[in-house]
This record gives structure tokens, sequence and C-alpha cells, in this order.
């Protein structure tokens, strides 16, 4: 195990990875984990390895990943928008960590923060609504820790409130005559005790709240439409 390199800055990001091929050389646990929050993003999933887990082995039998059965090769790199080195094997993560940079690809080294890219936060997902952790590799367990702490705190109300606002924010965007107007609306609106009464699924409450600072030209009930639904918000854990 390498100590993190204290002098990096890592700059965080949100990616798009619909659609775009994820390459995971290895197959265990640390394998598994980054396969199944890649799938939640729908990235295209393909596993080298001689041996995987059984939940991967079910994920190839469904065709939801897929697995090249056998160890892994210089150009398997091929066509890679992110890679993750997950091996037991140092001499593999060195040879990853070498072709990924020699090809500028991205790379998160399971078992080297200072080889790596990219480096994967402990998350915490209601709907859109996203808190990410890292300390920059130096210790994961906190991260994941503060992530449990975080999880009691932020329920899945976060993930409707962003509905709501995101709901608002369509309404009005375009409308107003200055942006700054808008700014105010939202951060009236978010003034207002509303996630109480979204926790307590009182739309009727939410209602009368918004009435007090929405302006004639917004329609409240379409805010409330926004939450009401049987879909949840994301308000589970990823793990
Ligand atoms: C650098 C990084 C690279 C990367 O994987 O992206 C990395 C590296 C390493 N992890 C190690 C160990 C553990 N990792 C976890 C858990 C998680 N690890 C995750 C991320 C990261 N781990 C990145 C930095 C994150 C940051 O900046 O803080 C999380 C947050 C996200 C995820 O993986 O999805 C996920 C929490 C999931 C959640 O709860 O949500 C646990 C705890 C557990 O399993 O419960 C342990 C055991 C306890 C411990 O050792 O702390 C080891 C030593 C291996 C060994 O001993 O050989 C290394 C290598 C090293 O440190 O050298
Ligand atoms: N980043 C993180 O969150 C964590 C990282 N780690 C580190 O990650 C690494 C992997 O951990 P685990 O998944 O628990 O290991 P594991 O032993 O369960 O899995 C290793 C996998 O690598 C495969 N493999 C071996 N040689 C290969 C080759 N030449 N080509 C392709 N695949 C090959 C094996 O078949 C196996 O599927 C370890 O170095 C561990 O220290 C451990 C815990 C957390």
């Amino acid at each position: 195990m390498q100590v993190a390199a204290d002098t990096k800055v890592w700059y965080p990001v949100n990616l798009d990875i619909s659609g775009r091929l994820c390459l995971v050389v290895g197959g265990g646990a640390v394998a598994t984990r980054k396969i199944t929050s890649l799938l939640l993003s729908e990235a295209m999933v393909r596993v080298v390895s001689p041996e995987v887990c059984p939940k991967l082995r079910r994920l190839a039998d469904e065709d939801r990943i897929e697995w090249v059965r056998r160890a892994f090769r210089d150009d398997d790199l091929d066509g890679a928008f992110l890679v993750f080195a997950a091996t037991n094997a140092p001499h593999v993560q060195r040879r990853v960590a070498e072709l990924a940079r020699e090809r500028k690809v991205l790379l998160n080294s399971a078992e080297s923060p200072s080889l790596s890219t990219f480096l994967v936060p402990a998350r915490i997902r209601r709907g859109d609504f996203l808190l990410a952790v890292s300390t920059g590799g130096a210790s994961p367990a906190l991260s994941a820790l503060i992530k449990r702490r975080l999880a009691l705190q932020f329920g899945p109300e976060y993930g409707l409130l962003v509905r709501l606002m995101a709901a608002l924010r369509h309404q009005v965007v375009g409308c107003a005559e200055q942006s700054a107007d808008n700014r105010e609306l939202f951060h009236e609106v978010l003034a207002l005790p509303i996630l109480e009464r979204i926790r307590e699924r009182d739309w009727e409450g939410v209602r009368q709240l918004l009435h007090q600072v929405l302006p004639g030209h917004v329609d409240g009930n379409l805010l409330i439409e926004a939450l009401d639904t049987q879909e949840t918000a994301g308000s589970g854990e990823e793990r």
C-alpha cells in the first residue's frame, strides 16, 4: 500500500459514462463494487479476468456486462473511456498504469492512489442529488464512515426537493426579465420549511408554503406534481 501524494489537488467532476466502454481488469470484490455503480450510470462494462466472482458471472450470463475470460493483454485498453485496474497482481497493476499513461486514458488503480488519474469517492444519491466524499486516497474507511453519517442526515426528501426546484426552474427560466429575480425566488423558496413538509408527504402544506412566495406566472400545481409521483427519488445507497 502506498501513501497518497499529499501535493495533488484532485479535481471533482460528474461524468456522463452512459454507453461508454469502461474496462475493468480483475473480477474480485473491488471490481464488483466498481461495476455495480458503473452499471447504475449505464456504462458498457467489459471485464477482463481469468476468474470472476459469482455476482459478475451472473451479470455476464444476463449479458449486462461482457466478460473476457483470460489474463489482461495490452490491447485490452483499446477503445476504453475509463479503465479500472482491480487485480491482486502487482505486475498487472503496474502494466495497466503504464499503458493508461502512454495512451492518456483515465485510470483508477485499486491498490494505488498514486498511479490513479481518478479516484472514486463514497457517494450518497437521492435522485439527482449527489453527495460525494473523498480523502484524496488517504483513508477510504473515513470516506465510507462520513458517507454513512451523511446518509442519516440527507434522506429521500432531498431528491424530491431537487425535483421541485427543477420544475420551478423550468417554469421561470426565460420568463423573468433579469436572472437576479429568479435567483431571489429560488432563495425564497429554499428558505421555506419545505423539506419538513416533503418528509411528511404533506403536499397540501408544500402548496401553502409555495403560495407565500410564488409570483402569479408560476403554476404551483405543476411543482406539486413533480413531487407527487409513485417513483422513489433514488433513496437507496449505492452499494
Ligand atoms: C484511492 C481509492 C481508489 C479507488 O478505488 O477509487 C481507494 C483505494 C484503496 N481502498 C482500500 C481499502 C478500502 N476501501 C474501502 C472502501 C471504498 N473505497 C473507495 C474508494 C477508494 N479506495 C479511493 C479513494 C477514496 C478516497 O479518496 O477516500 C470507496 C470510497 C468508493 C468505491 O470504491 O466505490 C469505497 C467506500 C464505499 C462506500 O462505503 O460507499 C474500504 C472500506 C470498506 O470496504 O468498507 C477499505 C478497507 C479499509 C481501509 O483500508 O481503509 C485500499 C487498501 C487495500 C489494501 O489494504 O490492500 C486502497 C489502496 C490504498 O489505499 O493504497
Ligand atoms: N480501491 C478499493 O476500494 C480497494 C482496493 N483494494 C485492493 O484492490 C485489489 C483487488 O482486491 P479484490 O477485488 O479484493 O481482490 P480479489 O483477489 O478478490 O480479485 C482479484 C481479481 O484479479 C483477477 N486477476 C488476477 N490476475 C489477473 C490478470 N493477469 N488479468 C486480469 N485479472 C487478473 C483475479 O482473477 C481476480 O478476479 C487488491 O490489490 C486490494 O488490495 C482492496 C479493498 C478496497
